[in-house]
């Protein structure tokens, strides 16, 4: 369960000073599947970053299960996110000289996981997410949709209960497009958290639940 109270974030200081969430509360229960949608520079992504333990807030609290993330350290926040959370941005961030097969492997050499586990973890992913034939392509080698995958099974390929997705279908066609947010649902349907953030209201429209921000404040 995701809870933030009165959560403020202001980058900046004095006159430069700029607030990009302003008094937020909101609660996300778990297995639910939400848009953040809003004009752009409405603080979309700084709500993401903070609920995905990329930031804190200024002032106010956020809750991820029971735990005040605002009271924990940066080190512990850290641990808290690897375990709980999992990230796929609109260009994909892959490593263009991997293999799928490798940058699906990465957050799993990075939590010391023994070979022939990330093995099992890795092919796992692969065949949920029906990119097996491109395993060991490398990016510029796959379709945009194909890469998205590979994003998403990189995501959560660790276990988490918590995937973020910062404009998932932003980099893709229509129809690519399609296919992924078909994918998040079924990832979802299987109970895994999912909140993207999105520009494009047919894209939110398929959500369960469609959050507003305007000028830092929820408007819906
Ligand atoms: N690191 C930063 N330092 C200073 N100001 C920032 C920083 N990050 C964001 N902002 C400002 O905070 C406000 C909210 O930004 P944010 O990126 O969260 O909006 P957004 O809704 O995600 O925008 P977009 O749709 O364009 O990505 C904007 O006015 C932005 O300029």
């Amino acid at each position: 369960m995701i809870r933030l109270e009165n959560v403020i974030k202001i980058y900046g200081e004095d006159y430069e000073k700029k607030i990009a969430l302003n008094n937020i509360c909101l609660e996300i229960k778990d297995g639910e599947f939400v848009a953040v949608t809003g004009p752009s520079g409405s603080g979309k992504s700084t709500l993401l970053n903070i609920i995905g333990c990329m930031d804190i807030p200024t002032k106010g609290r956020y809750y991820l299960d029971d735990t005040d993330i605002t009271l924990k350290t940066k080190s512990q926040i850290e641990d808290i996110r690897k375990e709980k959370i999992g990230f796929v941005f609109q260009h994909f961030a892959l490593m263009d000289y991997y293999t799928a097969y490798e940058n699906i492997e990465l957050p799993l050499i990075i939590k010391n996981i023994k070979r022939s586990e990330r093995k099992r973890l890795v092919n796992e992913q692969l065949k949920l997410l029906g990119i097996e034939e491109v395993k060991d392509h490398i990016p510029s080698k796959m379709s945009g949709g194909q890469r998205q995958r590979v994003a998403i099974a990189r995501a959560l390929v660790s276990g988490c209960n918590i995937l973020l997705a910062d404009e998932p279908t932003g980099a893709l066609d229509q129809a690519t497009g399609r296919e992924v947010m078909e994918l998040l649902k079924e990832i979802n349907k299987r109970g895994t958290t999912v909140i993207i953030v999105t520009h494009d209201i047919n894209i939110a429209n398929q959500t369960e639940r469609i959050i507003e921000i305007c000028d830092g404040k929820i408007k819906r």
